[in-house]
């Protein structure tokens, strides 16, 4: 998003997130500043996924802050962007799925069909718009979501084990589509538990452990030198949830 006011930095401030007295998410600060590609790791039910719908706005903290605070702060909600981990997708074509997620954004009627089709020709997508977007394999309906999300154009776009599901023919035309969307200037926020996709990815890594932050720090320091046991452990496949 060169030369567009961006809404970055994102300061989260002693976040948490609690169930029913139970602590979820511990207490976590960080702050993204820029377009690098931030990958969030760590185990299963680490608190991944709890922390990128917290930064999403799906999910309300039950405690500390996040706070957009770039010079396009007043309306951020509609320059952020989401992906999950199994898409959902409407009863109806792909073309259409696009055209109605342009709509609820509150885009233009009449911008909506020209947006649809660009996102699909930009991802290589054109043979599957009048396909029923259910019928579509995981890995279609993944590209699909991608194509989705970006056409909302959106300044970060935060990603959830968007491969997980996924065979490795498919998850490399992920990963292809998530660096383009990256080299295009779009700051990249994912989780993942694949230590070799994190690998390929990230420029930054912030790794969570039982509900609190242990390490943020750049990719090669963390997969070089982690700086705790935990994150030690991890990076050999030995620390399990
Ligand atoms: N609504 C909820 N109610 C109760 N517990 C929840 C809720 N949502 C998540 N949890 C629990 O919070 C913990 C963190 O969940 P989260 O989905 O963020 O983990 P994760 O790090 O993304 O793990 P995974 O890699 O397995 O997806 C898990 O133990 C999960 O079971």
């Amino acid at each position: 998003m060169h030369g567009i006011p961006s809404i970055l930095p994102l300061k989260v401030s002693e976040l948490r997130f609690a169930v029913r007295e139970k602590q979820l998410v511990r207490g976590i600060s960080f702050q993204l500043f820029d377009e690098s590609r931030t990958v969030i790791i760590g185990p299963n039910g680490a608190g991944k996924s709890l922390t990128l719908r917290l930064c999403h706005g799906l999910l309300k903290p039950t405690g500390g802050e996040i706070a957009w605070t770039g010079p396009a702060s007043s309306n951020v909600a509609k320059r952020h962007a989401m992906v999950f981990q199994r898409p959902v997708m409407l009863r109806r074509t792909a073309r259409a799925n696009l055209i109605h997620a342009l709509s609820v954004a509150g885009v233009e009627r009449s911008e909506r069909p020209g947006r649809a089709d660009a996102a699909l020709a930009h991802f290589g997508l054109d043979e599957l718009a009048e396909r029923p977007a259910r019928t579509l394999s995981g890995g279609e309906q993944q590209r699909l979501a991608i194509a989705r999300a970006w056409a909302l154009k959106p300044q970060v776009l935060f990603l959830d084990e968007p491969t997980s599901a996924l065979d490795p023919a498919a998850t490399r035309a992920i990963e292809q589509m998530i660096h383009a969307i990256h080299a295009e200037g779009v700051k990249i926020v994912m989780t993942t538990h694949d230590m070799g996709q994190a690998r390929r990815i990230a420029d930054n890594v912030l790794f969570l452990h039982h509900g609190q932050l242990l390490e943020q720090t750049p990719a090669d320091r963390f997969f070089d030198e982690p700086q705790t046991e935990e994150a030690r452990a991890f990076i050999k496949g030995e620390l399990l949830w």
